[in-house]
């Protein structure tokens, strides 16, 4: 094992599943800022899959008939110790994934909050009395909980998308077979440890890894499983869509965006740089709700770039172990031809590099933080994610031509923007068609607010009191002779 912990047993090589590790070691694990090998994982077949869900089954019955009161204790104990192994759990996250390690202490707390926070709303899964249509009955709706959950989840996030759907799901009463993304499976095994440190019952939590397509079929195709939480990319999750609906499956899908930031002349330009830096290369710029594409009102757009420029000189670029570092690498060599591919289109449709604009003398899958000013609707960044650290400049005049701009993509999980003007604040958050909108911020992200997209960024809220719907299923009762 080559990364040091004060509790090594928190690294596992196996698959997690009705209680007992399983599996032999098949699929390496490498550090994307040094390519060394840091472990391995099994990859469980079609058959073990099936054993999974299996499991997840039989384990239902016991884990929906505990009390919330009892449900809510065991997830408070996973919380605490999240909590209480932050350190080695971020550790294995910056050491599999890549980011800072400041950033992937973050992404554990912010993990654990999910845990915290279901573990409250488990007690609060309410039903209702509606006034009867007749005298003699009675009208009653409650709420259950969906059955077995199957979860697929990125690599960006690896802590944080795996308790934003076990959390809500494990708090409703359900089961849940995980599948984590290939490139970062042991921050999601050493959740599994804590979970059944925490007392989750064999069965309730399993963890699966291997071949994405095999073990994916599985669990879309599988009758027993009655729902499919997916984070991923918009492509896959419509595959995954599809692959559910000969069992009519209930889905969440956390997509893909493309992320608009709109900067008004009336903004506080210091304060718009602060944003436009803290979500464009949060996770070198890896992630879902990261800004994709700089909207300037013309008059600001000089004095907007300087600053910009100013401040991504200021980010330091290196393995996320490193003290200081801000910029972890890519993920892999695929991200980095992907960065590449947008820069020399940008570049050969008119735009003109302020910033970096090429992999970093660090080699692997480093990158340099990069700013490309006069980008244009026909470059291929305006209308992809660009899933790097790129953050492109567009100009426009009006306010219509920017909230144009910013709709004109088929994805819509979250836009920001800066003003002043509180009538334009309600004018321009009502108009955007994005999920989640962040007014004079660029960090949108909390536990207690409902997170997701609307058009191609999928379906459902994961996070806030919504959350836990998509893990239930309403029932009337119609109580009639009375
Ligand atoms: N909306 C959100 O909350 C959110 C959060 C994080 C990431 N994302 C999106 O995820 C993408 C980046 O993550 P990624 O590269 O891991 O995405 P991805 O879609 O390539 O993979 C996501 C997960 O799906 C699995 N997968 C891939 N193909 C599959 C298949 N055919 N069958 C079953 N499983 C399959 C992967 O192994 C991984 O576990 C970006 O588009 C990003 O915007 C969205
Ligand atoms: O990549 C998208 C995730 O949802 C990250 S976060 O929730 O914005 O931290």
């Amino acid at each position: 094992m080559t990364i040091a912990l004060a509790d090594p047993s928190l690294l596992r090589e196996q698959c997690y599943v009705d209680g007992q590790w399983i599996g032999t070691a098949s699929i390496d694990v490498t550090d994307p800022a040094t390519d060394e090998r840091l472990a391995g994982i099994p990859a469980i077949d079609e058959a073990g899959t099936r054993a999974a869900i299996e499991a997840a089954e039989a384990a239902l019955p016991e884990w929906k008939a505990k009390t919330a009161g009892e449900r809510s204790r065991i997830l408070r104990r996973w919380f605490e110790l999240l909590i209480a192994h932050q350190d080695d759990l971020a550790m294995i996250l910056t050491r599999e994934q890549g980011k800072a390690l400041a950033e992937a202490k973050g992404e554990i707390a912010y993990a654990a909050s999910f845990i915290e926070w279901f573990g409250e709303e488990a007690k609060r899964i309410y039903g209702e009395i509606i006034p009867s249509h007749r005298a003699d009955s009675r009208i009653v709706v409650i709420k259950q909980p969906v059955g077995v959950v199957a979860a697929i989840t990125p690599w960006n996030f690896p802590a944080a998308m795996i308790t934003r759907k076990a959390a809500p799901a494990l708090a409703a009463g359900c089961t849940m077979v995980l599948k984590p993304a290939t490139q970062t499976p042991l921050t999601a095994l050493a959740l599994a440890v804590l979970a059944e440190r925490a007392g989750v019952p064999r069965g309730v939590f399993n963890v699966v890894t291997g071949s994405s397509r095999v073990i994916g079929a599985e669990l879309t195709g599988n009758p027993l499983v009655r729902k499919l939480s997916f984070t991923g990319s918009t492509e896959v999750g419509k595959t995954l869509m599809a692959q559910c609906a000969p069992t009519m499956k209930k889905l969440s899908m956390e997509l893909g965006g493309n992320a608009p930031f709109i900067v008004f002349a009336d903004a506080d330009l210091d304060a718009a740089v602060e944003g436009a830096i803290a979500s464009k290369y949060r996770n070198s710029g890896q992630t879902c709700v990261c800004v994709n594409r700089i909207l300037v009102q013309r008059d600001v757009a000089p004095a907007f770039a300087e600053k910009l420029k100013a401040a991504v000189a200021k980010l330091k670029v290196g393995p996320g172990t490193e003290a200081g570092v801000t910029q972890g690498p890519l993920i892999d060599e695929k991200a980095v031809e992907k960065v590449e591919e947008h820069v020399a289109d940008a570049l050969a449709k008119g735009g003109t590099l302020v910033s970096g604009g090429h992999r970093h003398a660090l080699g692997h899958s480093f990158f340099e933080p990069t700013i490309i000013s006069g980008c244009t609707p026909e470059m291929k960044l305006a209308d992809e994610e660009t899933f790097g650290p790129l953050a492109a400049l567009f100009l426009f005049d009006t306010e219509e031509e920017a909230v144009a701009l910013a709709n004109a993509t088929e994805v819509g999980l979250s836009g920001y923007f800066y003003t002043r003007d509180l009538s334009r604040a309600w004018r321009v958050g009502e108009a955007l068609e994005v999920g989640m909108v962040g007014i004079n911020t660029g960090l949108i992200s909390t536990e207690v607010a409902p997170f997701g997209g609307i058009k191609e960024s999928g379906m459902g809220r994961e996070g806030s009191r919504h959350g836990i719907e998509d893990y239930v299923e309403i029932k009337y009762l119609c109580m009639a002779g009375i």
